[in-house]
């Protein structure tokens, strides 16, 4: 709802719909009808439109799109326009932030004032839409079109101060002052002076001339950073009408434009990951604990064993999230290394404005360099970051649980590793979890956090909340080889060498990859991590090509298809991007460079092999590419290792660049819909056999086509658990 009061001659209109003030159905009629009262009545001179609460109207509310509720009457835009047509001076009090509709509505304003802490935006971009409230038409006509262009673009929050230097804002109030009483003042002032020029419609577009040049920049860009989304691109088209147009046509443009937008599948991903977002940290780990329930231990030091790059990066995250910070290594020199690269990136951050110098301080202070385990006897949290190795995992956690007070937790940043397996070499297995950060991990956002067998509902509660204390989306999944990521992305690079073996080569399917959004392929993010990951982690599989013995057929390990191409490239030196080359040349830059040696190693393996290149259309690379990974997603909800499809997608979007606008491995199979998914996965199955389980149908996504068909996606789980607790 919304809330009318007077201050003497100033009505004040408080939208009060907590947490947001998200700009709801009923939200809407009470603004209408308030604006009515405050219009007419003759003791009013002025308006003040503010939010109750935590802030401004952070815009519509998301929950009412694709609901025929986002469309009954008044809309925003007839608010804006009833704002804007006021007699009386309107003006905007800003606190929190104002984002989307809510900023619109502040364009609809004749004075909009500001707390300086506060962040305006118009990201609705980000959930597959524009800004379809006027802000399309109005805000250029404030900051200008290339300003206006940037900003609606891409969606992003700015500061206040940012605002008022562009005369989006026209007055900030300090902090810590009274954003109410300021906006009641200002408004006062400005009664009897012309609201011709603040009424936006009635303004033109300042840089308008330039427009076709900007649009052609703008394009390029937009097609470099956000690759195959729709949004964008409508949102810069519709914004071109604000130049060309008048308001009222502008208007009808950018009507259209969120027709086409809120009717493309893109916009209903993007919405869907918005919530997913948020899904997640309500987690649970069923049979042990959930979020509700379980609480964190606190944690105020945190030790990180072992300085190479994970461990550097995970020391940097617990720095900034304000953690006393204990970094271990045992050899001096690596220990030296570390620290000064720590210390290092902390004063980039500085230089760069990141964080402030207090901040920084604070930083270098906490970080305190130890070198044998007995040192950190009294933190609250240890996470191991040493080399992916079982044997040697085992050995530093029997030595933490010897050293470590008994309520220290010990976490594993293992990508791949048995969780149990680590826990067992401890007596205190309640206290051990798996805390899987991406590379880099002070810039990666997502954090999978893992719980083993016998982890303590206080023990997973806590690595949780650490993850939210990181600012990560924190992702809890249940233990098993390679957890979610890795376990789905194996199949990813099994699939993508046995195409290179039978019809095409790097580039072909990269290309694929990147038309479908990816920002790299594959092939691509092969070389930039290192070939030599993979090859080490088959190495301990010991399937290597080399580990054979004599006789071993090439493209065998047992019953299952191989392909050795990685290995071949490996043992030629050609590691990836740090050495120069890998499934590409590079030539001084990190441009991938289709490689003519490596066309010979891939045509001389087909030749040995007898095999012949055929066509493959795009649209089945893409399917082998991702299909065989939507398959592994569904045996992952079956076993209980994900607890939902948005986990899953929010680890895919996240730690493994899938493109937002598709919506993650699981969404996009619910839009493609899932008997077509399945249908493939049968036919290359057929096809395949017992040689590639990979294509084995999931039993859950089969139970799902043959008597569902393709349900919703936030069905598939109460589904699945309404037939298990029936059989
Ligand atoms: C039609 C005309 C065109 C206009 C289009 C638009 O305006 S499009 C909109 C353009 N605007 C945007 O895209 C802004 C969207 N919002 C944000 O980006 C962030 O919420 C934030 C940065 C404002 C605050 O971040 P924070 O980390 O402090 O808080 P938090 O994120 O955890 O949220 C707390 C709770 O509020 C919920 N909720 C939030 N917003 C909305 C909403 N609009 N609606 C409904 N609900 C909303 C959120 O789901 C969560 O619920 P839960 O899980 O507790 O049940």
């Amino acid at each position: 709802m919304a809330l009318y009061s007077r201050e003497d001659d100033v009505a004040i209109i408080a939208v009060n719909n907590p947490p947001m003030n998200a700009l709801s159905h009923h939200v809407r009629k009470d603004l209408i009808k308030f604006l009515k009262v405050a219009e007419a009545d003759e003791n009013v001179t002025a308006i003040v439109l503010c939010g109750d609460g935590r802030t401004f109207p952070v815009g519509a509310d998301i929950k009412e799109f694709h609901k025929s509720v986002s469309a009954l009457g008044p809309t925003i835009i007839d608010i804006v326009h009833a704002l804007e047509k006021s007699s009386k001076p309107t003006v905007a009090a800003i606190h929190g932030s104002a984002l989307g509709g809510g900023l619109e509505l502040a364009l609809g304003c004749h004075y909009r004032i500001a707390m300086s802490t506060s962040k305006v935006g118009l990201p609705e971009v980000k959930l597959g839409i524009l800004p379809g409230a006027g802000g399309t038409q109005r805000l250029p006509r404030v900051i200008g079109l290339d300003n206006a262009m940037k900003w609606i673009a891409y969606g992003h929050h700015h500061p206040a101060g940012v605002g008022a230097s562009l005369g989006l804002i026209d007055r900030i109030v300090a902090k810590g002052g009274d954003i109410r009483r300021s906006a009641i003042l200002f408004a006062r002032s400005m009664v009897g002076k012309g609201l011709g020029q603040r009424r936006l419609s009635n303004v033109s577009v300042p840089d308008a001339s330039k427009v076709e040049e900007l649009m052609a920049k703008h394009l390029k860009e937009v097609g470099l950073r956000t690759r195959g989304a729709l949004a964008p691109v409508v949102c810069l088209q519709v914004i071109k009408s604000s130049a060309l147009l008048s308001y009222k046509d502008g208007l009808e443009s950018e009507r259209q434009g969120m027709m086409t937008l809120l009717a493309s599948s893109e916009s209903k991903a993007q919405i869907y990951s918005f919530f997913s977002e948020r899904q997640v940290s309500k987690w649970n780990a069923p049979g042990i604990a959930n979020h509700a329930t379980a609480k964190p231990m606190q944690v105020r030091s945190i030790a990180v064993v072992g300085l190479g790059t994970m461990g550097r990066g995970i020391a940097i995250s617990s720095l900034k999230a304000g953690k006393k910070t204990y970094v271990v290594e045992l050899n001096s020199k690596a220990l030296a290394a570390g620290v000064k690269y720590i210390r290092g990136y902390i004063e980039t951050m500085k230089k760069r404005a990141q964080i402030s110098e207090e901040q920084a301080a604070a930083m270098q202070s906490a970080i305190i360099p130890v070198s044998s385990y007995n040192g950190i006897a009294n933190v609250d949290l240890v996470i191991e970051a040493v080399f992916e190795n079982m044997k040697i995992k085992k050995e530093i956690f029997g030595k933490l649980d010897k050293v470590c007070k008994p309520s220290t937790i010990l976490a594993s940043n293992t990508s791949t590793l048995d969780i149990d397996e680590i826990a067992s070499a401890t007596k205190r297995p309640e206290k051990v979890a798996g805390m899987h950060f991406f590379a880099p991990a002070h810039i990666m956002l997502l954090l999978e956090n893992i719980y083993g067998r016998k982890s303590s509902a206080e023990t997973i509660a806590t690595i949780m909340d650490i993850g939210k204390q990181m600012k990560k989306i924190t992702v809890l999944v249940g233990n098993c080889v390679g957890f979610v990521g890795n376990r789905m992305y194996g199949y990813y690079t099994t699939e993508s060498v046995f195409i290179l073996e039978e019809a095409a080569y790097p580039e072909q399917v990269d290309k694929v990859l990147t038309d479908y959004g990816f920002a790299m392929g594959r092939f691509q993010v092969g070389d930039l991590s290192g070939n030599d990951i993979g090859y080490k982690i088959r190495t301990g599989l010991g399937i290597t090509h080399k580990q054979q013995p004599a006789g071993t057929p090439e493209r065998k390990r047992g019953v299952l298809r191989y392909c050795p191409l990685g290995d071949f490239l490996v043992e030629k030196g050609r590691l990836g991007l740090k050495v120069g080359k890998g499934w590409y040349k590079y030539e001084g830059s990190r441009t991938p460079i289709p490689d003519p040696e490596v066309r010979k190693i891939i045509d001389e393996y087909r030749t040995r092999h007898h095999i012949v290149p055929r066509d493959i259309s795009s649209e089945e690379v893409l399917q082998r590419m991702l299909y065989p990974l939507i398959n592994e997603g569904f045996k992952i909800l079956e076993e209980g290792i994900a607890a939902n499809p948005w986990d899953i997608d929010m680890i895919y979007q996240y730690g493994y660049a899938w493109p937002r606008h598709t919506g993650g491995p699981m969404y996009y199979a619910f839009t493609i819909g899932l008997p077509q998914v399945l249908k493939v996965i049968e036919e290359h199955w057929k096809a395949a056999g017992a040689s590639e389980p990979h294509w084995q149908p999931s039993t859950m996504l089969t139970w799902l086509v043959e008597n569902h068909g393709n349900p919703d996606i936030s069905q598939w789980m109460p589904l699945m658990q309404k037939h298990k607790s029936k059989t």
